[in-house]
């Protein structure tokens, strides 16, 4: 598929090393914001036995390679150079080594990983089953792709077209730090960031997103703990062949179908709101795409809507888990 590495890096994903008992998982990271969501995901979901580290030995090498090596999936909510050690220290258990989920930013475009957002494609999810080694979207990546990837496949926007994307996040999405400032009072009401126009989610929005030109990224951050709108605004009138803001629409719907967690909101809907807020999909794993136009139908503006900690992250490594593990 474009804008998918090639191969897996391991040949046999499918082994499960508990015989007759639940798939074992451990959670490396899972004292953080994606871990602790994840982990209470699983323990309410009671389909895997979490392997728990004693806390004191979260970033002890050893204590966690002996727990890697009786797990079959093991799940990375770390920093980047941190997850890349831990894909090192699994690997080093050889034929033993565990399926690997990556929920920090450091293998979404690597080669021998799959992307693990199900619904962006026909084949997604049959391909994050198989995988042994599966890196967990972005959270805004997610709403981008979901906006991008369609329009693209079908044709009605050029791979070239110059894009930009807004988007307002919860401050959970910056972690422990940031959710510290926040709640201590310290943080600002809103701001922009990420204005150096190198936001580390840009590499697998242009990749999933199947674009040729690298879109101008602004997201921002608000007073609210969680909830996420990623809005394109897009002049239908400079794309080739002038489409309705109902063809895009369209073009959603057909893409998505009943797939997955991925809903496209009815265009009379979003057309009668004429608004939208961030946190209505809060607690949950689904995202929604609305399109909004203007009455002469020649401006449009796309935005999906999600919770950051849902489909933006600890939702969707449930939803991968369950796939890897078919549970
Ligand atoms: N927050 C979000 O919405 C999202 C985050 N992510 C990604 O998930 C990953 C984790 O982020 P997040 O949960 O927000 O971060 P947090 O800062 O909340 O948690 C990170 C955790 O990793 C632990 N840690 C740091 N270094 C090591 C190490 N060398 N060995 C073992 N544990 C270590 C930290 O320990 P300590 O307790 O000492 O700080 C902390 O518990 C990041 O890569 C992030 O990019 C992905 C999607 C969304
Ligand atoms: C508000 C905030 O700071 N958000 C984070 C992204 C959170 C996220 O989902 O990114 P990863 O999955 O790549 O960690 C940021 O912009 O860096």
């Amino acid at each position: 598929m474009s804008g998918q590495p090639a191969g897996d890096i391991n040949a046999n994903p499918a082994a499960i090393k508990s015989s007759g008992g639940k798939p074992r998982v451990f959670i490396d990271g899972e004292a953080g914001t994606t871990g602790l969501g994840i982990r209470t995901r699983l323990d309410e979901l009671g389909l895997v036995d979490v392997l728990g580290i004693d806390p004191a030995l979260r970033k002890d090498a050893d204590a966690r390679r002996a727990l890697m090596a009786e797990a079959d999936l093991i799940i990375l909510c770390l920093p980047d150079d941190a997850a890349r050690e831990a894909v090192q220290l699994a690997a080093s258990l050889g034929e033993n080594a565990p399926r690997v989920l990556d929920a920090s930013t450091a293998h979404r475009v690597a080669d021998g990983w799959t992307y693990g957002f199900p619904e962006m494609d026909e084949g997604q999810a049959e391909r994050v089953a198989g995988a042994s080694h599966v890196a967990n979207p972005g959270c805004y990546a997610t709403g981008a792709i979901a906006l991008l990837r369609p329009l693209v496949k079908a044709g009605v926007l050029p791979a070239d077209f110059p894009i930009s994307i807004n988007a307002a996040s919860g401050y959970s999405g910056g972690g422990k730090a940031m959710i510290a400032d926040y709640e201590s009072g310290e943080a600002p009401a809103f701001e922009l960031y990420g204005l150096g126009l190198t936001h580390k989610h840009l590499p697998e929005i242009e990749a999933y997103g199947l674009l040729s030109r690298q879109p101008i990224f602004v997201p921002s951050v608000g007073n609210f703990r969680q909830g996420m709108l990623v809005s394109i605004p897009l002049f239908l009138d400079a794309l080739p062949g002038k489409p309705a803001a109902a063809d895009l629409h369209g073009i959603f719907v057909r893409h998505y179908g009943d797939n997955g967690e991925v809903a496209v909101v009815p265009f009379a809907d979003s057309k009668a709101a004429g608004r939208i807020e961030a946190l209505a999909l809060n607690d949950t794993n689904r995202l929604e795409i609305n399109v909004f136009a203007n009455p002469a139908g020649d401006r449009a503006v796309l935005v999906a809507r999600l919770d950051n900690l849902g489909k933006g992250a600890s939702g969707a490594a449930v939803q991968n888990l369950r796939l890897m593990l078919g549970v």
